[in-house]
């Protein structure tokens, strides 16, 4: 476009945390692990694919610049399918490659909404014997939890509100938008 805003851009009615914010979250995040773990070897940080991969990429460059090193896992899991809440039913499309036994692991999520793949995916960790389990989301949606699920590092709270970008996506698109923001109505329902 002529304004230097893309096409899908122009569909966000407005913007709920900015590009800004989102890297001096990271960073400040980044920093709180890091004095958490200091005495640790190594973290292994473990993915939430796909909306957490922007979030990911930028925080694990963050810690490994003031912590342990660290070390990358990804797993694949969808429960939102192309809608706006959660089916309840989380699905592994990807599990982890390596063992993770008596490993001290950490969940990177882009976003706690009902809290229910989330609360899943800390079972199963857990079956998988890791020695601890902490989590550090982007976004959290303090009204919308279902289930009562702990996050050690918490971005930021925001409204209930259906949000895109940074890895957040609708039907799979908007994730590649810098920030995070709320669509327009119009936009529902468009096929
Ligand atoms: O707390 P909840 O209500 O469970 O919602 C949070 C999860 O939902 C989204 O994933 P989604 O299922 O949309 O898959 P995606 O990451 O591939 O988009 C998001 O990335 C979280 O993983
Ligand atoms: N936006 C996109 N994906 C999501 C959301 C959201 O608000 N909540 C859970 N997955
Ligand atoms: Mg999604």
């Amino acid at each position: 476009m002529a304004d230097g805003t893309t096409w899908h851009a122009s569909d966000i009615d407005h913007v709920i945390i900015s590009e800004e914010q989102i890297r001096e979250k990271t960073a400040e995040l980044a920093k709180q692990v890091a004095a958490d773990y200091s005495d640790a070897e190594s973290i292994l940080l473990v993915g939430v694919l796909k909306g957490a991969v922007m979030f990911m990429a930028d925080f694990a460059r963050a810690l490994g610049r003031v912590g342990p090193p660290v070390e990358l896992e990804f797993m694949a899991v969808s429960s939102y399918g192309q809608g706006t809440t959660s089916s309840g039913v989380v699905r592994i499309l990807k599990d982890l490659d390596r063992d993770i036994a008596g490993r001290h692991v950490i969940v990177v999520e882009d976003i706690v909404d009902s809290g229910l793949t989330l609360s899943w995916l800390l079972k199963y960790l857990q079956s998988r014997s890791a020695a601890q389990v902490d989590v550090v989301a982007l976004l959290r949606k303090p009204d919308a939890l279902r289930v009562n699920v702990p996050v050690r590092y918490v971005g930021y709270d925001i409204p209930s509100e259906f949000v895109v970008g940074y890895g957040l996506d609708y039907a799979e698109r908007y994730r590649d938008l810098p920030f995070v923001g709320v669509l327009k109505p119009s936009v529902y329902g468009r096929g």
